[in-house]
């Protein structure tokens, strides 16, 4: 049984009348429950992208408390925790997608290889090209799916010709696993597509200018069981070409596809490792009570 499955049998042989679910807010834990650091393994060999200390503030409210990561070249990290713990706030000061909200204020070391992400003179366009993001919601532009594959490389001068335009759009298409199904109606609406089409076409859009890391957003959260499948299934081949970072609801999917599991909790990291010994064997009892159910 693999931990996937594990997890799913450990829920549904909960008894639940017997551990009611713990509202956090209400029952804050106690401040010594906190470990000072992330335990398990936060950091590897020659990482992708090395984060340290980093807090993010919206306003006076401090949504992360010194964050410190490594995420290693071509794994898939998956980051879990209960709602509103900061997993996405986390994720999106990877690529400074929260320079767009005013108030949010980003501090500390976050680098992508030798490259510090908060550099006053990093090209912030160039940055999310190289640290692309897939949101919860697909969302295509109101353009053909051609021309929403292609949007990149034009904006970037990937490619001087049309057939090299056209070879990038068919490779990215071919890459989202969505080629086959869209091959004749290229000058047709993406807006058009299934939902889960739509999110390969997003995910096309995003790697059609390769970039190193991709970060994933809840990815599939809108979309039904054989859409989350073929995602999933995505994920794993991608893997091969790129470094992942994904927020996931689902521990079932983390368990399936991530090589490391990060768990967050009330804007900390608590616990880091492989994601066997995530499931299988947590060090933290905060770990412990949120992959056995007993909050969330
Ligand atoms: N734009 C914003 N302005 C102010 N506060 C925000 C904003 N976005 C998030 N927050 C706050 O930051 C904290 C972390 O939120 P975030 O959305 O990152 O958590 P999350 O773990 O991704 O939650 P969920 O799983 O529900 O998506 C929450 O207290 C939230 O209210």
């Amino acid at each position: 049984m693999d931990t996937a499955e594990k997890l799913d049998k450990n829920a549904s042989g909960r008894n639940h009348a017997e551990e009611p679910l713990i509202d956090l807010e209400e029952q804050p834990m106690q401040e010594t429950r906190y470990p000072e650091h992330t335990v398990g393994a936060p950091f590897v060999d020659d990482p992708k992208m090395r984060l340290r200390d980093v807090d993010v503030f919206y306003g006076d409210n401090q949504a992360i408390h010194k964050v410190s990561l490594d995420i290693g070249k071509n794994e898939v990290v998956a980051l879990i925790g209960p709602s509103g713990c900061g997993k996405s706030t986390f994720l999106r000061s990877l690529n400074r997608m929260n320079d767009t909200i005013d108030i949010c204020r980003v501090t500390g070391e976050l680098f992508l290889e030798d490259q510090d992400l908060y550099d006053p003179k990093m090209d912030v366009v160039e940055l999310r090209a190289r640290v692309g993001m897939v949101f919860q919601k697909p969302n295509p532009f109101p353009k053909s799916i051609y021309d929403n594959v292609a949007y990149g490389p034009r904006l970037h001068g990937l490619a001087n010709k049309k057939y090299e335009l056209d070879e990038i759009v068919e490779t990215s298409l071919r890459r989202a696993g969505l080629w086959e199904e869209v091959k004749d109606r290229l000058h047709a609406p993406g807006t058009g597509l299934s939902g889960g089409q739509q999110q390969r076409l997003c995910i096309a859009r995003t790697i059609a200018v390769s970039p190193e890391v991709v970060l994933m957003d809840e990815p599939c959260s809108a979309l039904d069981p054989i859409a989350t499948a073929k995602i999933e299934e995505l994920i794993d081949e991608l893997t091969e070409s790129y470094t992942i970072a994904i927020v996931t609801h689902s521990m079932q999917q983390a368990a399936r596809v991530s090589n490391r599991t990060a768990y967050f909790h009330l804007g900390r990291l608590i616990e880091v490792n492989d994601t066997e010994t995530v499931f299988t064997k947590p060090e933290h009892e905060l770990t412990e009570a949120y992959i056995t159910g007993r909050f969330g």
